[in-house]
C-alpha cells in the first residue's frame, strides 16, 4: 500500500515539475519586434572564421517548425524560422564554408561545414510559391527587435525525429499556452497563398 502511494506521488511530482521545452527563443519569453528595426547579422556558431550573413530588413511569418529539415539548436524540439526577401540576404564572411545541405530539397539549406549551422534557405525554383523569399533563423543574431514566433508549423512532424506521439497532447497545451497556435502544415495565410499561386498558375 505504502510502494503503491509513493508511486502515485512521485507520478504527479514528476508531471508538476516535467516542463515541456519547445524553443529557447520562446520557452520563456518572447520580445515584441521592434517598430522600424531594420535588421541585422547572422553568425554560425564557429568561435573561427564564422559565416556571417547580413540581413537588411525586418523578417515576417516567423513560426516555429516541426519538420526534421529545418536547422534546430541543441535540444531543441522544435526549429525557430522567418522569411525575408533574398535581395535583403548577403553573405558578408567566410561564405566558402556554406554547403548545401539536400540540393533536391525545395528550399536549399545553406549550412557552415564547420559547426553545422544553418545560415539560409534559399528556394531556386522560380515556380515555387515561396520563390523570393528567403528562410532564416534570427537568433543567430545578437541584435534585439526582430519579430518574434507567430505560430507553429509541422507540429506533428516532431514525432519523425523521436518524440514519443504519447507527448504530443501536452506538447500541442504548451504551444497554446505560449500563444503558439499548433498546425500541421503551415499557417492558413501561408497555406491560403500556395493554393492562390497554384488556382492562378492552373
Ligand atoms: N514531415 C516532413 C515535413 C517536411 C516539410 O515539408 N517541411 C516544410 C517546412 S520547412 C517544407 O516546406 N519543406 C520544404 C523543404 O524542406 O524543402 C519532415 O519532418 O521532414
Ligand atoms: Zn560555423
Ligand atoms: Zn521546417
Amino acid at each position: 500500500m505504502l510502494i503503491m502511494i509513493s508511486k502515485i506521488l512521485s507520478f504527479f511530482q514528476t508531471k508538476k515539475t516535467t516542463k515541456v521545452l519547445i524553443h529557447p527563443s520562446v520557452d520563456n519569453n518572447r520580445f515584441p519586434e521592434l517598430p522600424g528595426f531594420t535588421g541585422g547579422s547572422l553568425t554560425c556558431h564557429c568561435k573561427k572564421k564564422p559565416v556571417i550573413v547580413k540581413l537588411s530588413s525586418q523578417t515576417a511569418h516567423n513560426h516555429v517548425c516541426g519538420c526534421s529539415k529545418c536547422w534546430k539548436p541543441k535540444g531543441a524540439v522544435f526549429s525557430q524560422v522567418a522569411v525575408i526577401s533574398r535581395e535583403n540576404v548577403k553573405v558578408t564572411a567566410n561564405e566558402n564554408k556554406l554547403v548545401v545541405v539536400d540540393a533536391q530539397a525545395a528550399i536549399n539549406r545553406y549550412a557552415c561545414k564547420d559547426c553545422g549551422v544553418h545560415m539560409y534557405g534559399r528556394i531556386h525554383n522560380e515556380a515555387h510559391p515561396f520563390f523570393g523569399l528567403d528562410f532564416v533563423h534570427t537568433e543567430l543574431s545578437k541584435q534585439s527587435g526582430w519579430a518574434p514566433a507567430e505560430f507553429a508549423a509541422f507540429v506533428s512532424s516532431i514525432i519523425e525525429t523521436g518524440t514519443n506521439p504519447q507527448d504530443m497532447p501536452a506538447i500541442r497545451e504548451r504551444l497554446l499556452e505560449l500563444g503558439l497556435e499548433p498546425y500541421d502544415c503551415l499557417s492558413p495565410d501561408l497555406m491560403d497563398a500556395i493554393a492562390a499561386h497554384v488556382a492562378k498558375k492552373a
